[in-house]
């Protein structure tokens, strides 16, 4: 094939996975050395929509995210991420994991930090050439630490060290977006800019998947909930509560269903959604 054929072909691929929902499971679960740990989802995400995962603890959000991520195994179904295998789409995702997952005693500066998210295109020891270095300043600038950049990330605060990973998965313009728990112990003034970078990456066309447990996040930066139940004995995997637009998915009922024996804020009241509260 000319080189103008094998353009034309790859630029038509290319349409075509954007036509893509960026996230598409039927019948899959996940989990980890063969044991499933979240099952029976079967949801189509579309391009552009900004998703709140929200479950109990051990619900399975953070296997969701991996398994979308293929870092989790598939025990059940199939799963597409933007129109391919996790594997071939990880190179389109970005990625913020939990914050305990983070190593602070490295020597490193911010700047650092954030040209790790562009290995996955220049290999670790690769140039990142100018492109790749106006690429990181526009990412640290979007989060507000330029006057950081050269700082030892371990020295930042907790909420600066959040913005400069969030940083780190910007810098590829990643079209999915996939944040575990990012507003865990932020202050107000980080949690709020956070929040208009979520709803701003959505403006932009990309597509953004959140796992929080606050409710009222979901509300104020998501287009899209899917909640999360626990199994119903321990060691049970979870499975979905519910999913759809906000109005569809966050109700009473899904959220008792998820939450069951627990007390959650929902339209600024606090909800105990406990079985027996239900019972006449
Ligand atoms: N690497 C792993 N290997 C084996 N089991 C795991 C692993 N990670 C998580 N699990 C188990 O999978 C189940 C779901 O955990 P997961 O972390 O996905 O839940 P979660 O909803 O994200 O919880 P949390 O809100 O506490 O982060 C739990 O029973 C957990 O113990």
């Amino acid at each position: 094939m000319s080189d103008r054929g094998a353009n034309a072909g790859a630029k038509a691929s290319e349409s075509a996975r954007e036509q893509h929902p960026a996230l598409e499971l039927a019948g899959a679960a996940f989990g980890y050395a063969g044991e499933t740990r979240v099952e029976d989802l079967t949801l189509r995400v579309p391009a552009g929509a900004a998703v709140a995962l929200i479950g109990p603890n051990g619900s399975g959000k953070s296997t969701l995210l991996r398994g979308i991520l293929g870092l989790a195994d598939l025990t059940a179904g199939s799963v597409g991420v933007l129109g391919t295998s996790p594997e071939q789409a990880r190179r389109s995702v970005g990625t913020l994991p939990q914050s305990d997952a983070r190593d602070t005693s490295l020597p490193i500066t911010v700047r650092t930090v954030v040209s790790m998210g562009l290995y996955r295109e220049a290999g670790a020891f690769g140039r990142i050439g100018r492109a790749g270095r106006e690429a990181i300043r526009r990412a640290i600038e979007l989060v507000g630490l330029a006057p950081f950049a050269g700082r030892r990330f371990g020295e930042l605060s907790g909420g600066q060290q959040q913005r400069a990973i969030l940083a780190r998965a910007l810098v590829s313009n990643p079209r999915l977006l996939l944040l575990d728990e990012p507003f865990n112990g932020l202050d107000r003034e980080n949690r709020e800019m956070l929040l208009e970078l979520v709803a701003r990456q959505r403006d932009e066309g990309r597509t953004v998947i959140v796992s929080t447990h606050d409710l009222e996040i979901a509300k104020a930066a998501c287009t899209h909930v899917l909640l999360l139940a626990s199994g119903h004995e321990p060691g049970e995997p979870g499975h979905p509560a519910a999913f759809g637009t906000l109005t569809e998915a966050l109700t009473l009922d899904a959220v008792q269903h998820a939450f069951h024996d627990s007390t959650v804020e929902l339209d600024q009241h606090t909800v105990t959604t406990t079985r027996e509260v239900d019972a006449p």
